[in-house]
């Protein structure tokens, strides 16, 4: 993968670098700026070279419509803040205002372009379209640096057919994740943890199916643990349920003992009346994963279950952790999440490898107040640190072979 050094001297360059900007919002305000930050490394190392930084990211799924709620402004202002430099936005990708504020442009300024996705042909699946579309964008820079890994598993205009333009390379980011990434799927130390929640099984199937044949241990949480729970069996009341993964599931309880993988399921789950939202009262019970309620909704997993993953991640010497134990945008079922979060905490303070991966995983480290450096890596990838572990080809980081 060909990398900042491999463009040659940058100063007084047009350097169009893609950036993952696509933070967690309230109104205008970014509740999270963890992927804005992430990209500094990048942005300062090109500024520090006499390069003009033009960046180009999205926000949302707009779906090819101007949407002034998604508009970059709020990522301009907080990345002005953070660069301690007036970063200008311009109205447009590639229109007039872009050609213009480019122009008025000085070595080691910073531009960011609008959201290219109010662009329709960003994510159009005719590739003229999209080569038509990358290559007025093209026209604005003198090289390409991709270093949004959020997004190098979508095959899209700003980040993968820009590539064809314009001498291309890695950022900082990227190669940082795509170095630590690779220490989970090449050749691990083991014992090599696995720990997977969040709210679906079809968004992890992937991840499974393939770390099965790596893994030593799958430790599993999160709203997609009932599928499991069921599939052994066990009534689930109200919780989180895929009917039709069971078979799948089934089918991955066998491989784990066949290939003697250890499955970590919970033994205890803490469930309430209903999803804690609008008016549904919080009134957490803690009961025994086989023996949940049919009137009640697993929410996060009990306090045996904690202590039983912390341990487990503790017993590791890599780890790789994708989705929340539980609903921990709520205090009362946020305590499993906290509990393996600790856990990867202490087994890098023991040695191991610990990557946290995810866009609500990292958040919630980040929220429940987890130092970044207790981690050997906190992703900035959700689907995108997904699919790498799941071995896929990322279209994103093929272009920059
Ligand atoms: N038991 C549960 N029931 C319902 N929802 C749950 C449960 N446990 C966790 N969740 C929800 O799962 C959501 C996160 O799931 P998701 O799969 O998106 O996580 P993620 O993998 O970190 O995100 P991504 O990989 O997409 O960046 C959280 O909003 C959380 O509230
Ligand atoms: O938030 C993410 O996972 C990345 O920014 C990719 O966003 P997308 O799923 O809308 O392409």
């Amino acid at each position: 993968m060909k990398t900042l050094k491999d463009l040659g001297d940058l100063k007084g360059k047009r350097v169009l670098v893609r950036a993952d900007f696509n933070v967690p919002l309230d109104g205008t305000t970014i509740t999270d700026d963890g992927r804005i930050r992430a990209a500094l490394p990048t942005i300062k190392a090109l500024r520090a070279d006499g390069a003009k930084v033009i960046l180009m990211a999205h926000l949302g799924r707009p779906k090819g419509k101007v949407v002034p709620e998604l508009s970059l402004a709020p990522v301009a202002k907080r990345l002005g803040e953070l660069l301690g430099v007036d970063v200008p936005l311009a109205e447009d990708t590639y229109g007039e205002d872009a050609h213009a504020k480019v122009a008025a442009m000085n070595d080691g300024d910073v531009v960011l372009l609008q959201n290219v996705r109010f662009n329709p042909e960003e994510t159009s699946k005719d590739e003229a379209e999209r080569d038509a579309y990358a290559q007025k964008i093209a026209d604005l820079g003198d090289v390409f640096v991709s270093d949004g890994f959020g997004v190098v598993h979508r095959a899209q205009g700003s980040n993968y057919s820009i590539a064809k333009f314009l001498p291309s390379a890695a950022g900082l980011l990227v190669e940082k994740e795509v170095k630590a990434l690779s220490r989970a799927t090449e050749n691990p130390e083991r014992p090599l943890t696995v720990v997977l929640g969040g709210s679906k099984v079809s968004d992890k199937l992937g991840v499974i199916e393939n770390l099965l044949g790596k893994a030593n241990r799958l430790v599993i949480g999160g709203g997609m643990v009932f599928t499991f729970l069921k599939a052994k069996g066990y009534e689930v009341g109200t919780s989180l349920l895929e009917e039709d993964q069971l078979e799948t599931v089934k089918g991955y309880i066998e491989t784990a003992e066949k290939t003697g993988v250890e499955l970590v399921l919970p033994t205890d789950i803490v469930v309430n009346a209903g999803f804690p939202a609008g008016d549904t009262p919080v009134a957490p019970e803690v009961v025994k994963a086989d023996a949940i309620p049919a009137d009640k909704m697993g929410l996060d997993i009990g306090p045996e279950s904690q202590k039983l993953f912390h341990d487990k991640i503790v017993d590791s010497k890599t780890v790789v952790w994708n989705g929340p134990m539980g609903v921990f945008e709520v205090a009362a079922f946020a305590e499993g999440t906290r509990a393996v979060a600790q856990g990867l905490v202490d087994a890098t303070k023991a040695g191991a490898f610990t990557i946290v991966g995810g866009g609500d995983s990292a958040s919630a480290v980040r929220n429940l107040g987890f130092p970044e450096d207790g981690f050997s890596h906190i992703s900035t990838g959700g689907g995108a640190s997904l699919e790498f572990l799941e071995g896929k080809e990322l279209p994103g980081l093929k272009v920059l072979e």
